[in-house]
């Protein structure tokens, strides 16, 4: 029996690919669970139910998931409110959790301590975005045409690949346009998106291709929100690049230029900073210093909502890295970028 996200109506269609075809069920407790899509009407993404199966050989599901995708440091299982989740983990104490809704990093432990945030209001109904750890902005970060920060934080990704070498587990997922996408944003892509450990670090790389007959142009962003003592944050490697924050009242950007060596958070920061460096560090204020190194995220963001949303603020940052001006595809090309965030000595 294969652990189907089964395909839907629309956005909630979450697959898992011919190369993870074969009995991705789930052992637990002596039960069989198979995560099932229930798509709501129309085109709004689906809720993930985990449904108990009676099942007579817990040990064969288990084999089963051990011989086709959960390979050596990576399992698969049902995270909150019964969503699909796979979790890597390596020798060098490296963790993380990803939600094939969303395709959003969840969690990223260090030696055993976490350094992303997931917001308490954060909703697992795969309906609507997780908000917090990394999700996706795509194919606008907006505000813009559709929906602030686009659709692939909002739907189910499927997976296409896991692999394990040199002690580096690594999962691919993927996201191709449908029904619901193209009701929104009339262009047939492709995007993947790889997450793996390496050592200590926690790396991701973005592809999004035109399959199209026609081109597109896109914004996109890795929204990640670290944890964080709001109060002793500092973000450095901004100073001197042109800014624009934005008003908490009117929204509007109000152009300006960084001129601190550390950008420190004692009030509403939403932030956008052009061309901004390839290497950032964030001082957590929680005794962490973390690097995050790219290669084509040309921009970045810093949000925290201070007292508008004075129940969490103090507990986290968002440090994100963004490709703001529009990426502009022909038929059959494509875009790439990553992103590694160490932990790193002073
Ligand atoms: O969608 P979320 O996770 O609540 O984040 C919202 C914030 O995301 C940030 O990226 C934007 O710069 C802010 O303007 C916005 O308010």
């Amino acid at each position: 029996m294969a652990l189907l996200c089964k395909p839907g109506c629309g956005p909630a269609t979450t697959t898992l690919s011919k190369e993870f075809m074969p009995r991705l069920s789930l052992g637990f407790k002596q039960q069989k669970f198979a995560l099932a899509a229930n798509p709501p009407r129309g085109f709004r993404n689906a809720r993930l139910s985990v449904k108990a199966e009676a099942s007579s050989n817990t040990s064969v599901v288990t084999q089963g998931i051990s011989g086709n995708f959960a390979i050596a440091g990576i399992n698969v299982d049902a995270g909150e409110g019964g969503l699909p989740r796979i979790k890597l983990h390596n020798k060098q104490k490296s963790e993380c959790e990803i939600y094939l809704h969303g395709a959003v990093v969840t969690s990223w432990k260090s030696k055993g301590k976490e350094l992303l945030h997931v917001r308490p209001d954060a909703v697992f109904d795969g309906v609507k975005p997780i908000s917090g750890g990394i999700p996706h902005c795509f194919p606008q970060f907006g505000p813009g045409a559709i929906q602030q920060h686009g659709f692939a934080r909002n739907v189910s990704w499927e997976v296409i690949g896991t692999s394990n070498e040199d002690d580096t587990p690594r999962v691919t997922l993927r996201l191709i346009d449908n029904e619901y996408t193209r009701g929104i944003w009339d262009y047939r892509f492709v995007v993947k998106y790889s997450v793996w450990l390496q050592g200590e670090e926690l790396c991701t790389e973005l592809n999004v291709k035109n399959v199209d007959e026609k081109p597109f142009s896109f914004t996109t962003a890795l929204h990640t929100y670290f944890k964080a003592d709001i109060g002793a944050v500092k973000v450095t490697g901004l100073n001197g690049l042109k800014c624009f924050d934005k008003d908490p009242v009117t929204k509007e950007p109000v152009e300006a230029s960084e001129d601190r060596d550390e950008v420190t958070f004692t009030e509403f920061v939403d932030r956008v900073y052009k061309d901004a460096p390839s290497r950032l560090v964030l001082r957590n204020g929680l005794g962490d210093t973390l690097a995050l190194e790219n290669e084509g995220w040309n921009d970045a963001v810093l949000w925290n909502p201070f007292l508008t949303m004075k129940i969490f603020y103090r507990d986290f940052v968002c440090v994100e890295n963004a490709k703001l001006d529009p990426v502009a595809l022909q038929p059959r090309e494509s875009w790439t970028a990553k992103l590694t965030i160490s932990p790193t000595a002073e």
